[in-house]
């Protein structure tokens, strides 16, 4: 249900924003919550605050020509939508990747502005990429492509402005790429214009465990305020990306039972529970397929294009990419005993399957509060930078624990003053409008 004067807000905004449909899901979501916001801030309207948060400052599509090694020319086209800069520079990822569109980046953008204001860092908000398929390419290739983006975006970034990172598509290897094309362009070594740097050149400890092992402090957290644990749980995780890989390594050391992975191939059970030093050799090394896994394992199977979600399991972390997780999902794994669902990904449940879980009364939480442990972790790597200082893995752990524990409390008891206790999703949607609201309005007609 969405409010009167807030569906008129939604209205404008599908008008203006025609066929990019996971951006009017994303805002439709996030307006849902605000009801109770405007009733006691009429103001928030009048001065359209709600209606300048739903319209990105502004966007940037650039072609990106490249040579392959055959020789042949490809042209793709990059973006880089800079949504709310009311907190901070600009700050969110870089997704490489087909599916990659203009509604796509603006659903990002915007997820992004409400999860940097959780973490309660001096952050604004924005997302990029391309619909480049790094799949298969060459590193030369991989390299050209990235100096070619980043030979139109370094004109646009900057530690003060706006701050790219990686996601999808985009780890430790690409970031190198873009980050020599800037110094080799700019002749300057600004360690504060992109995130996720290799610890060896201006990185920081932990930014790359950082999604993974945010979402599982923040499952910990949702477990222990109905007097659970971790321990002995059974999990499964989709994908087996950066986010997925160190998810898994966290919830291993919680004591749970990981029992299943995926990529856009299929997913994988071992019964063995999974062994992260093979998973990781063959995602982070060879950069193979879950069925390489499989084959290297006695108890494990792959189950060629299944659907991960079919598999009974105590725990369900979707870790791949958006509306990955159906409200027939949630059915299923409701039946079978779900009794939480951290989403490490960016909007990986339906509508219907966020629904489903609440009405069942599993454990919720939403991606812009579970998984900001990524981009709060990056805010510390800038704020390494900045001071020319470098933290080590169990100090910088801990500042990530904390940062996610807070996000929990905040969510929690926003939810609650909402009279809606327990639901994360409402909690995480006014606690981070509230902070970017605030700074809008303090801010003028800007
Ligand atoms: N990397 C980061 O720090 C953060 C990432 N995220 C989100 O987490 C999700 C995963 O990102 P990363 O792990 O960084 O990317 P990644 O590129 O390292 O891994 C993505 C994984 O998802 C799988 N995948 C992608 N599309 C799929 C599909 N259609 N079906 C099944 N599997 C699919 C891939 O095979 C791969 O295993 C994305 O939604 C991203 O926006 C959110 C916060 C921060
Ligand atoms: O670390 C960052 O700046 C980006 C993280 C990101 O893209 C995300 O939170 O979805």
């Amino acid at each position: 249900m969405i409010d009167e004067k807030l569906e008129d807000v939604l209205d404008e905004v599908l008008r203006r924003n025609p066929g990019e449909l996971e951006f009017h899901q994303a805002v439709r979501e996030v307006l849902e919550s605000l009801g109770p916001v405007v009733a006691k801030h009429p103001e928030l309207l009048e001065h359209k605050i709600v209606q300048r948060l739903c319209e990105p400052e502004r966007q940037l599509v650039f072609r990106v020509p490249w040579q392959a090694d055959d020789g042949e020319i490809h042209i793709n086209r990059g973006f880089r939508i800079e949504f709310n800069s009311a907190l901070g520079p600009y700050k969110g990822g870089l997704r490489f990747h087909p599916s990659v569109n203009t509604g796509i980046v603006k659903f990002l953008g915007f997820e992004q502005v409400f999860k940097n204001a959780l973490t309660g860092m001096p952050i604004g908000g924005g997302k990029g990429g391309s619909d480049f398929d790094p799949k298969g390419r060459s590193d030369s290739e991989i390299m050209r492509f990235c100096q070619s983006f980043m030979t139109e975006l370094y004109r646009h970034i900057g530690e003060y402005t706006d701050v790219p990172a990686g996601d999808i598509g985009v780890g430790g290897r690409e970031i190198g790429y873009l980050f020599g094309q800037y110094k080799r362009i700019t002749n300057r070594y600004e360690s504060g214009i992109i995130t996720g740097k290799g610890v060896e050149w201006g990185g920081a400890l932990v930014r790359n465990e950082a999604t993974g092992y945010g979402t599982v402090f923040f499952l910990r957290e949702m477990l222990a305020a109905r007097g659970h644990s971790l321990d002995g749980r059974t999990a499964t995780v989709s994908g087996s990306g950066n986010v997925a890989l160190f998810a898994i390594e966290k919830l291993q050391s919680f004591g749970a039972h990981v029992i299943a992975c995926s990529d856009s191939s299929g997913y994988v059970v071992d019964d063995d529970g999974i062994d992260l030093d093979e998973l990781k050799q063959v995602k982070l090394v060879e950069r193979g397929r879950v069925g390489d896994y499989a084959d290297r394992r006695p108890k494990a199977h792959l189950v060629e294009r299944g659907n991960v979600w079919e598999l009974p399991t105590e725990l369900a972390l979707p870790c791949a990419t958006q509306n990955e997780l159906s409200g027939r999902d949630a059915a299923t794994l409701i039946d079978q005993g779900c009794v939480a669902v951290a989403e490490g990904a960016n909007m990986p449940c339906t509508p219907d399957a966020v629904r489903a879980f609440a009405e069942a009364g599993v454990a919720f939480g939403p991606g812009k509060a579970a998984n900001a442990g990524g981009v709060a972790t990056s805010a510390l790597e800038m704020q390494q930078n900045a001071s020319r200082d470098s933290w080590s893995f169990s100090h910088t752990e801990q500042r990530l624990d904390e940062i996610m524990t807070n996000i929990h409390r905040l969510c929690a008891e926003t939810a609650e003053g909402f009279g809606a206790p327990g639901d994360l999703v409402r909690g995480a949607n006014i606690a981070g409008f509230q902070r970017v609201a605030l700074a809008m309005d303090a801010l003028g007609v800007i």
